[in-house]
């Protein structure tokens, strides 16, 4: 038996789809929790993990073993509540020592009514839904039978089958003031921002750019986007699959080409599934604050923060243009090899286009170097780009932050509004 569960604690059980089942303790509210298992690598963030409105519906695991080690803050909320199902750990800290903390994260859980389990080994979970992909599970302190708690984990409804996006957007719409930096006075700029579940690290990404920031609901159409007269609209990150989401994307397609449009993570899916573009599952998705993205502009690596299980399929979108993909023979390799090898991005720079019917040129402008996922695209014919990562952070680190500044000079109408060199977006 596991030694640690030798403390006095609330018992609790996972239980996952694929039958295997972990002991451990309640570190969070008591009673049971059905949701997507999904794990996050990042070392440090965990609050603005636990807040991010994007993890509704699933049960984050932790890599890093202990968690909860500075305590919890007001300040680093990412929004209102913690809309995950639930919380995995391996070693929970109940005395947390830093100035920031406010209080411990197993009472922030509690208050919260977060089902949390401890004294899970988070390696062995790991290298599971490395090997199985992403699958339900549940934590249960009230059924602590494993063969019972996996049959109900097998007959739990799938995170497609919700709408989460719904939960968790705002509803009324609301403003925010741009940040004003007196040092560097410029115009301010008015941005509508459809709220999918949008997290306060890319509001605050927005303003710190001059943008005064207008929220609305996630199903307002985009006819009434347009009526706020916005210099740009901005599709936020959220929950669930994006598959499932017929309006925000019907409201993306319609945006595109009449306003200058930029998107994170849900946001991107749905300007990609508006241009026409096929979403796949990964296998278990990419959740951490250190995931090498190279951005094929500038051929500069960025250390991004991602949460997505979803992508893009760019070749879904048509045949690769050779004229602007840099010939026929970077075509030719680009379909002999394997572009998710790390060794195709790092031998040529390529940033290949596609002709689409529906909004012209397309091209790629980021992708993931772990196992070389589309991650970021640009409109050449229409003012509009996005990313699937997180240039907000929250947690992670702020390589990518320039891509706030790029939206604001895709709205100023500067040309190449992306090029901004990794270095000096760290000024902004
Ligand atoms: N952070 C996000 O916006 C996540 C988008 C989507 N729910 C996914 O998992 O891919």
């Amino acid at each position: 038996m596991n030694p640690l569960l030798a403390k006095e604690a609330t018992r609790a059980l996972l239980a996952l789809e694929d039958g295997t089942t972990f002991e451990g303790l309640s570190v969070g509210a008591t009673g049971e929790t059905f949701g997507e298992l999904v794990f996050n690598t990042s070392m440090s963030g965990y609050q603005e993990v636990i807040t991010d409105p994007s993890y509704a519906g699933q049960i984050v695991a932790f890599t890093y073993p202990q968690i909860g080690n500075y305590g919890v803050c007001a300040a680093d909320m990412q929004s209102d509540g913690a809309a995950l199902a639930g919380v995995i750990v391996c070693d929970m800290c109940h005395t947390p020592n830093n100035w920031r903390s406010e209080g411990t994260l197993p009472d922030f859980l509690a208050q919260r009514g977060i089902v949390a389990i401890e004294c899970v080994d988070t390696r062995a979970l790991t290298l599971r839904v490395r090997e199985a992909g992403t699958m339900r599970c549940a934590i249960s302190t009230t059924d602590l039978d494993p063969a019972s708690l996996v049959a109900r984990v097998k007959a739990a409804p799938s995170i497609a089958e919700t709408n989460w996006v719904a939960k968790v957007s705002t509803p009324e719409p609301y403003d925010v003031d741009a940040k004003v930096d007196l040092d560097r006075p410029r115009r301010r700029l008015r941005v509508t921002a459809l709220d999918c579940g949008e997290k306060r690290g890319i509001l605050r990404g927005l303003i710190g750019a001059g943008m005064d920031v207008h929220v609305v609901p996630w199903d307002t159409p985009a006819e009434k986007i347009l009526a706020t007269n916005p210099d740009g609209v901005f599709l936020s990150n959220g929950p669930g699959d994006p598959r499932e989401l017929p309006e925000p994307a019907a409201c993306a397609e319609q945006l595109l080409g009449r306003v200058p449009v930029f998107g994170i993570c849900l946001g991107h899916q749905m300007i990609c599934q508006a241009a026409g573009a096929a979403i796949e599952k990964l296998p278990y998705g990419h959740h951490g604050g250190n995931q090498p993205v190279m951005n094929l502009l500038s051929g500069m690596v960025e250390v991004t923060a991602q949460n997505h299980n979803y992508g893009l399929v760019f070749d879904s979108l048509g045949e690769l243009d050779a004229e602007l993909s840099g010939g026929t023979e970077v075509v030719d390799a680009w379909h002999a090899a394997n572009t998710h090898d790390l060794r195709f991005w790092s031998e040529r720079r390529i940033a290949p286009v596609i002709s689409t019917e529906k909004f012209g040129r397309i091209r790629l402008t980021h992708v993931n170097l772990n196992d070389g996922t589309p991650e970021g695209i640009q409109f050449l014919d229409i003012p509009a780009f996005s990313v699937q990562y997180h240039p907000e952070a929250s947690p992670g680190p702020h390589d990518a932050v320039y891509l706030f500044e790029a939206f604001r000079r895709l709205m100023e109408g500067v040309p190449d509004y992306l090029a901004i060199d990794v270095r000096e977006g760290r000024r902004f």
